[in-house]
């Protein structure tokens, strides 16, 4: 299969009202040509919606939307340069893998050679060619996933929609075929939407994540860029583990005031030694999360979530806890971060 020339997709004032209930609040969005973006957010927030405009299977009432700078909008998803792989993988029960792959180019009436030709090539980009002739019920979650995968890739599309494609998987498997679909996606290099409400999982795939939120994007930006700055509460809370508290940081501790402060659990030091910027603290709880664990602990001004690594202290011990990073939010939004001198 050969590199595509994928196009970026733009989105431009999307607008989608759902039993008299505005759902898609006038939706703009740039996905880059060859870039994975996952549209991520709480259940109803409108990724589905969104993702399904995009392919065309339900149309906006108002807005653009661009694949490779052409306008789609007016089109169904069959005419679109796009190619869907469902949350249920939607595979024909009747039909050989081969079969279900070469359905899309069956459809389009393409010669039998180049059928069998790019089926192949399909199967052997998802590591699936010696599946070629079993029927779904007779092969795994994860293969079923990969030979929906392959009947999208199989038409070469200038843009790929999957909508939560891993919620099927058990959780060791979605790992493996997440990494395999970031892989085969950079490979082609093709522009890729992913809808997921899985924050671990956009947070390893993406190159750019759109938060959603009541049918808006709260925010768009890279991982890293959400996790360390996130604009809103909301996005705080939602990437990530946050310990949110009324109030203000004031030499260290959390004195009241009338915004917010958000502290994440590995900016909470605790250890057994007093410190200048520390506070006596009690090991309330200890929570076991693998290779670390979530501490409990009380302070005179608040009750901080703080994760240690290596053997973690007693339920019961005393120590010192400071806070070395947070940020502060007002009215929702982001109005500062601090640090510790
Ligand atoms: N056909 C419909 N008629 C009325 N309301 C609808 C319809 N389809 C979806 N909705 C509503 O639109 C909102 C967004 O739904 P959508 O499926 O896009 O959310 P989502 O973010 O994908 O959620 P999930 O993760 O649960 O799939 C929800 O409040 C839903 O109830």
């Amino acid at each position: 299969m050969t590199t595509s020339d994928s196009g970026g997709l733009e989105i431009e004032g999307l607008h989608k009202v759902l039993g008299g209930r505005s759902i898609i609040h006038s939706l703009d969005m740039t996905v880059r040509p060859g870039e994975l973006v996952s549209l991520l957010g709480p259940s109803g927030c409108g990724k589905t919606t969104t993702l399904r405009m995009i392919a065309g299977f339900l149309t906006p009432d108002a807005g653009s939307i661009k694949v490779g700078g052409r306008e789609v909008v007016h089109l169904g998803p069959e005419h679109r340069p796009s190619a869907m792989v469902f949350q249920n993988y939607a595979l024909w029960p009747h039909m050989t893998v081969a079969k279900n792959v070469a359905f899309p180019l069956k459809l389009r009436k393409r010669p039998k050679a180049e059928i069998a030709e790019r089926v192949d090539a399909a199967l052997e980009l998802v590591n699936l060619l010696h599946h070629k002739d079993s029927r779904p019920a007779r092969i795994s979650g994860g293969e079923q996933q990969r030979t929906a995968l392959a009947r999208a890739l199989v038409q070469e599309p200038e843009l790929l929609l999957l909508d939560e494609p891993l919620s099927n998987l058990d959780a060791k498997l979605r790992v493996k075929v997440r990494e395999d679909i970031r892989e085969i996606q950079q490979r082609l290099g093709i522009t890729t939407v992913i809808v997921t409400h899985d924050q671990e999982e956009a947070m390893s795939v993406s190159d750019r994540i759109a938060v959603m939120n009541n049918g808006r994007i709260e925010q768009f930006s890279t991982p890293a860029d959400l996790y360390g700055t996130p604009a809103t509460e909301f996005v705080a809370t939602f990437i990530g583990s946050l310990n949110r508290l009324e109030g203000a940081i004031k030499d260290g501790r959390v004195v009241p005031g009338p915004g917010v402060v958000g502290i994440r659990p590995e900016d909470v030091v605790f250890g057994t030694e007093t410190h200048p910027r520390g506070l006596a603290a009690t090991v309330e709880r200890v929570v076991p999360r693998g290779h670390f664990a979530e501490l409990h602990l009380r302070r005179e001004d608040a009750v901080l979530r703080a994760y240690v690594t290596g053997v973690p202290p007693a339920v019961g011990a005393s120590g010192c806890a400071r806070i070395e990073k947070w940020l502060e939010f007002e009215d929702g939004q982001l109005v500062g971060q601090g640090t510790a001198e």
